[in-house]
């Protein structure tokens, strides 16, 4: 997956490129993105220790800022080691300067203060520790790191609590690696939501470790630069670190005990069930027994969401195989279920595929063939009830972490929106663009039919279906158009034709 950005890191020089700026390049290029670096100190290091820092003189640092902004504009920055506090002033007024021309850059701080195999890096005063801290959109300090800037021997939640009294940042991620614990938990807090979300690995046994918090940090930082929200940025992170240590892991057994950086970087991520949670949010249901029954994926390939049973009755009548009634201003339960009831009924008459919005105890007892439920219905809807009574389910997602939150209750189908920006209703996300759905399609292997929904017209349905997606779902396309007749025709030819391929 590759939107051209260009990213900045800003810390010391590790000549074993296990670590520092050398490391986060090869991260970046290791996930294609266009990465320069600034050079704080140069260091004697490896992953046995540091023998010797060699900081930079701030107007030479202030020189290379000049220097990359004649060639590219950020828009992430990843800062380290800064080594002093002439250093850390230089870099608060560019960062000022550069939000000026950028407000959506994003400026992650991994305050590396010393080695993990030992040695101090940084003389960096808690005054300019701060101001950075301020100045950054996300903070992700190691335990060790985080002890030290709270002085406080917490851990977990309480730790970022400590950091938050302390510190002004807008979001940190807390680094478990360090945390002694046998899994290795990741915590992301946000200013702007209520709680923490939570990622959890099993521990691998590489033992050089060196350099694994730059790596994680790299790897978020593209991810930031690729837009993914930040509970995604950390959940890929997380995959992409713990797939590398495995790969070091396999390789040390074969060749010998290396440092692990040496045995090569794993590119993009692919799909890994880790363990995640929202602290604030009502988990996920119990384990169904099974999973959700499957659908006929050839009746499934052309999706229309309507909003009336006139609409339904129109569509199959058109001989459409697959359609959803998406009633949103229902008040009228007698009314509700009648409507329920009919669709239902043709659905059965046509031999066609019919979903039912939002209400599945209806759904459940007038018989239908599936429900369509979003994230937020999750914690509610009873789906061991809606399996028990045999109907497929189908399961809204827009993130990374919804469409593995989807996964695990095995749904019939999973949606991926929004792809473009809709006329439809409200969307609290950004549309994710026809790269992001391709990742997604990717990431997803085939373990489930996908439907791709979200400002979806004629012109952009050869392109959506070209991602891989088993469906596209339509709204306004069909009943917005000025002749719904010639754009369901129009869209068969498509689907047709992309299928037959
Ligand atoms: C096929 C399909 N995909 C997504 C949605 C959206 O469902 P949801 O998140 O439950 O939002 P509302 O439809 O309730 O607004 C859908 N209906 N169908
Ligand atoms: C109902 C719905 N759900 C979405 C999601 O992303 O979950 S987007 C959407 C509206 C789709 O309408 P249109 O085709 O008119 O853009």
């Amino acid at each position: 997956m590759n939107n051209e950005t260009v990213i900045w890191t800003i810390g010391g020089l590790d000549p074993s490129n296990g670590a520092g700026i050398s490391r986060d390049l090869a991260v970046f290029q290791n996930l294609q993105q266009r990465g320069y670096s600034l050079c704080t100190a140069v260091t004697a290091q490896n992953h046995m220790g540091v023998s010797c820092v060699q900081p930079v003189k701030a107007d030479v640092l202030n020189q290379q800022f000049q220097a990359l902004l004649e060639l590219s504009s950020p828009s992430v920055i990843k800062i380290s080691m800064i080594a002093d506090d002439a250093q850390a002033t230089v870099i608060a007024h560019w960062l000022e300067k550069l939000r000026q021309q950028n407000p959506q850059l994003f400026v992650v701080y991994d305050p590396v203060l010393s080695a993990s195999a030992g040695g101090q890096l940084s003389t960096l005063s808690g005054d300019a520790i701060a101001a950075l801290c301020a100045n950054c959109d996300l903070l992700c300090p190691n335990y060790h790191e985080a002890q030290a800037l709270t002085e406080s021997q917490k851990g977990g939640v309480e730790l970022i609590h400590e950091l938050n009294q302390k510190l002004d940042a807008r979001a940190v991620v807390l680094k478990g690696g360090h945390s002694g614990c046998e899994a290795v938990e990741d915590l992301l807090w946000q200013h702007n939501r209520a709680g923490t979300f939570s990622v959890k690995a099993s521990r691998l046994a590489v033992s050089k470790t060196h350099g694994t918090g730059c790596t994680f940090a790299a790897a978020l930082s593209v991810f930031v630069a690729q837009n993914f929200e930040l509970e995604d940025a950390l959940y890929l992170a997380k995959c992409y670190v713990f797939e590398a240590l495995q790969q070091a892991e396999n390789n040390v057994r074969s060749a010998g005990n290396g440092p692990w950086h040496t045995l090569g970087l794993p590119g993009w991520p692919k799909h890994r069930q880790l363990d995640f949670a929202f602290s604030e949010q009502a988990g996920l249901p119990a384990e169904l027994a099974a999973p959700f029954p499957s659908i006929d994926r050839e009746k499934f390939r052309f999706y229309p969401v309507l909003d009336s049973i006139d609409w339904v009755r129109w569509a199959l009548g058109q001989g459409v195989k697959t359609v959803q009634l998406r009633l949103k201003d229902a008040s009228d339960e007698q009314q509700l279920r009648q409507h329920i009831r009919t669709a239902v009924k043709l659905g059965r008459r046509y031999d066609a595929q019919v979903f039912i919005n939002d209400y599945w105890a209806l759904a459940i007892e007038e018989g239908a063939y599936g429900v369509h439920l979003g994230q937020e219905d999750l914690a509610s809807a009873d789906l061991n009830a809606i399996a028990a009574a045999g109907l497929r389910l189908g399961l809204s997602t827009h993130s990374i972490v919804e469409i593995e939150r989807a996964c695990r209750v095995q749904p019939s189908y999973i949606a991926l929106g929004h792809i473009f920006p809709t006329q439809t209703k409200d969307m609290p996300s950004q549309p994710q663009g026809l790269t992001k759905l391709g990742f997604y399609q990717q990431w997803l292997a085939d373990r489930f039919p996908t439907v791709a929904i979200g400002g979806i017209s004629l012109q952009r349905a050869k392109p959506v279906l070209a991602q891989g997606v088993s469906s596209i779902a339509v709204v306004t396309a069909l009943t917005k158009a000025s002749k719904p007749g010639e754009a369901l025709q129009q869209f068969n030819g498509v689907v047709n034709e992309h299928f037959s391929q």
